[in-house]
């Protein structure tokens, strides 16, 4: 591997992913001193303080001005598109016109503590190594005392969660089109880079726009669907409703279950027991489970599980209590019903891998029988069928007539109880992936111990346990988690540092025009945190909320 040394940039305090010219400076030793230091300064000399007031002050400023970060210089900021919990996300040009349009996360170093940057770190480090045309890609890495600049591809739709709003819902052929480009991504992250995203729903799924086709033959409208916009000609391959290109982003929760180097699971030497592959798999099917919720979600317009006690919605998640909602879903072939109901099946060992989710018939676009999954909820019969059913006299719809209050309302997305809905999604992702991550975390261990006593090792010691990546939310289930260190984060910052990220990644990116961002309307959703102490499920609110994340 070609080391690359960093080097300071000459304007202020920055430091920057060096180029090709540095190379093989081989003067690591001296920059891990340097990076000491630097650090041993960044607690609290004026100038710093002085100047990260002012930073802070522009970045709470309103419209017009942007502020000004240290070794930002050859990144001319445009508009803010986003934050996050420790960061604020712009748009921007590349001066020297080499990158064209990016979008830039600043992350704000100073608020974090050491297992926090040690997250934003390995997120970096996991994009690094990947690229695939419906992944963001990570175009440049740097840093400056106080903050981490990740500079990524620009997605200039933004996120696909307000084109749901926008159109109420998709049609089977544009569900399919932003779908199987996820699914894509997914494949190449299990199966190529052996790497799972543990985060996929409509927030972290952003887009490139197109123009819309108005429709040649538009078709009457039912009843229930007359709030749905038009979506125009689909086109296959382009897309429809102005939605293009989908890219994944978002990989702060990701993690590395196989290294695609040596092909060997992560965190074993030499020796592989049936629950380390099986641990593998649990840790992919999380993400199949979420491939279901997004499915489900764009085919109707609102999520498969909803209530507003947060404690029947976990329950819900958990047993996977779902239904094909009549009206909304009468009309949606039996192909896409059959589909979703094998992603959303509960146990991990049934639920459909990527491979066969891409292998099936509404996915290919072929005409073959397919089945529901054993567990699946009784399909939506479609209206014609239905009114056959009942001697033909249709049923008005009676809202009142569903399971709990405020399921399959669409316009949950759009009134103020769309605050919610956030909410609602990462209730669920949340619930699911911490369920099936702590039957992992005992299955890993056992598998563990139980390979290492095979191989003559001395099995591992609770204490000595170490999830290689627990992140802050998974926290919240008891486990032996060392935290990382500083020392351990300085490494890692040095390590990145040292990698050349820019020339070739940043001519990947498309020159692309900015398009009406949607800076996130809501901001204020619980967040949640599951215990899965003596087998129960039980949601803590306490003192974690999506608006703390984003402050
Ligand atoms: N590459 C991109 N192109 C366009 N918009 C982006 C891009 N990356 C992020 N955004 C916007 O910025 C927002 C925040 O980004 P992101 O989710 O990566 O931040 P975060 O700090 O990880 O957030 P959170 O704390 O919620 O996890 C996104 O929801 C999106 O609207």
């Amino acid at each position: 591997m070609i080391q690359r040394q960093a080097h300071q940039v000459p304007h202020g305090d920055a430091y920057s992913v060096a180029d090709g010219d540095n190379r093989n400076r081989g003067a690591q030793v001296g920059n891990v001193a340097a990076h000491a230091a630097e650090h041993k300064q960044e607690k609290g000399t004026k100038v710093d303080k002085e100047e990260l007031a002012r930073i802070v002050a522009e970045e709470n400023e309103s419209k017009g001005k942007l502020p000004r970060y240290p070794g930002l210089e050859r990144w001319h900021l445009i508009e803010k598109m986003g934050d996050g919990a420790f960061s604020n996300v712009y748009r921007a040009r590349d001066l020297d016109g080499t990158a064209g349009e990016v979008a830039i996360k600043v992350v704000r170093k100073f608020e974090m503590n050491s297992q926090q940057r040690a997250n934003i770190l390995k997120e970096v480090q996991i994009m690094r190594q990947l690229d695939h045309p419906n992944i963001v890609k990570l175009v440049d890495f740097s840093e400056s005392r106080q903050y981490y600049y990740i500079i990524l591809e620009l997605a200039p739709g933004g996120e696909l969660f307000h084109q749901i709003v926008r159109l109420t819902y998709f049609s089977e052929d544009l569900s399919r089109h932003v779908i199987t480009q996820v699914a894509d991504a997914l494949e190449y992250l299990h199966e190529t880079c052996g790497v799972v995203h543990r985060d996929i729903k409509l927030e972290n799924l952003l887009f490139s726009p197109i123009p819309v086709i108005p429709t040649k033959h538009p078709k009457p409208k039912a009843p229930e669907d007359e709030d749905k916009v038009d979506e125009g000609e689909f086109i296959k391959g382009v897309g429809a409703g102005g939605i293009g290109k989908i890219k994944i982003a978002d990989f702060g929760l990701s993690k590395v279950v196989w290294d695609n180097q040596t092909m060997t699971p992560c965190g074993t030497v030499g020796y592989t027991a049936p629950e380390i592959v099986k641990d593998e798999r649990y840790s992919k099917s999380v993400d199949m489970w979420a491939l279901g919720c997004v499915l489900y979600t764009l085919l109707c317009g609102f999520p498969p599980f909803y209530d507003e006690s947060i404690q029947v919605l976990t329950e819900k998640v958990a047993r996977g209590q779902y239904t094909f909602l009549s009206p909304w879903w009468d009309d949606i072939s039996k192909p896409a019903q059959d589909l979703v109901s094998h992603l959303l099946t509960v146990d991990p060992a049934k639920r459909y891998t990527i491979k066969q989710f891409l292998a099936h018939p509404w996915i290919k676009g072929t005409e073959e029988p397919t089945y529901a999954a054993l567990d699946a909820p009784p399909l939506a019969t479609p209206a014609v069928e239905r009114q056959k059913q009942l001697g033909g006299t249709l049923k008005v719809f009676d809202p009142t007539l569903l399971e709990s209050p405020g399921a399959g309302k669409r316009m949950d997305f759009r009134s103020p109880g769309a605050v919610n809905l956030r909410e609602v999604f990462d209730v669920g992702y949340a619930v699911h992936r911490q369920e099936e991550e702590a039957k992992r975390r005992k299955n890993f261990k056992q598998g563990f111990r139980g390979a290492a006593a095979a191989n003559g090792l001395n099995p591992i010691d609770d204490d000595d346990f170490l999830e290689e990546d627990e992140d802050e939310e998974d926290s919240a289930i008891p486990s032996k988690v060392p935290k990382a260190r500083d020392a351990d984060v300085h490494q890692v910052e040095q390590s990145l540092r040292n990698t050349n990220l820019n020339a070739a990644a940043a001519a990947r990116v498309p020159q692309q025009k900015g398009y009406g961002q949607h800076s996130p309307a809501v901001t204020a959703a619980a967040k949640q945190q599951v215990r899965n102490r003596k087998g129960a499920f039980e949601l803590n609110l306490e003192g974690a909320t999506l608006l703390g994340r984003r402050h």
